[in-house]
């Protein structure tokens, strides 16, 4: 996917300056740089849940975006299956390819095994931790066959071995064909990236 000359303004201040972004497919992403440069607002943009005040956005498949909390509202129960099962509905963006209950319950097996939340399948949502939620989330767009994926890591809260396996599950979507990038405070995550977007003051340096 690609974003060309992405600009973002909060109450009049900017936030993002004339940004250039190519996510090709098949590889990782890493989006770095100091508190407050811009990455959770560009990984929104991307995403197309914020929309830039100047520039444009292509987005040539499916989108699955990751953000950094995911509340658990106690009034509805979900167990991990449901809530992977969620990203199937409204699949595809293909409106000709019929989705059966079959082939969903199919699509969030697989999903689960990917994410290796398999044995959590019955589990109430609520009771994961913050890492298993994110993947939870990854689960859901890889039940939706998304084929960009978009993350936005939390900068504390999960421990190295929680991102250590999400990094993992991205490298195996990434191989798979995707397109990932990955907001990353961690510089194992962006020396593991195929490339680095370093974003500072909300403008591009490297
Ligand atoms: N809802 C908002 N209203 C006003 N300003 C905001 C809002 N959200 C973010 N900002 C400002 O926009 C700038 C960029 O924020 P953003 O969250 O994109 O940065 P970031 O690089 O993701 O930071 P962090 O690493 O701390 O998550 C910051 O200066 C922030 O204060």
């Amino acid at each position: 996917m690609r974003g060309r000359n992405l600009s973002f303004n909060f109450d009049g201040a900017p936030v993002l300056q004339n940004v250039d972004v190519d996510l090709r497919w098949g590889t990782v992403t890493a989006i770095a740089g100091p508190n407050g440069a811009g990455k959770s607002t560009l990984i929104e943009i991307l995403a197309g849940v914020r929309r830039a005040v100047a520039g444009t956005v292509v987005r040539a498949a499916e989108v699955a975006l990751v953000v950094q909390t995911v509340s658990a509202p106690d009034a509805l129960p979900l167990t991990v299956q449901e809530v992977v099962l969620m990203g199937t509905w409204g699949a595809t963006a293909d409106a000709s390819v019929k989705i059966d209950a079959r082939e969903r319950r199919i699509r969030v097996a697989q999903a689960l095994d990917r994410v290796q939340l398999a044995d959590l399948a019955a589990a109430p949502f609520g009771n994961l931790s913050g890492g298993q939620r994110q993947r939870v989330l990854l689960a859901q767009g890889i039940a939706r066959r998304a084929r960009i994926f978009l993350l936005d890591e939390p900068a504390a809260g999960l421990d190295a071995q929680s991102r250590e396996r999400t990094r993992a599950i991205l490298a195996a979507e990434a191989s798979r064909g995707a397109a990932v990038a990955c907001v990353s405070h961690d510089e194992d995550s962006i020396a593991d990236a195929t490339s680095v977007i370093r974003l500072e003051g909300g403008f591009r340096v490297g």
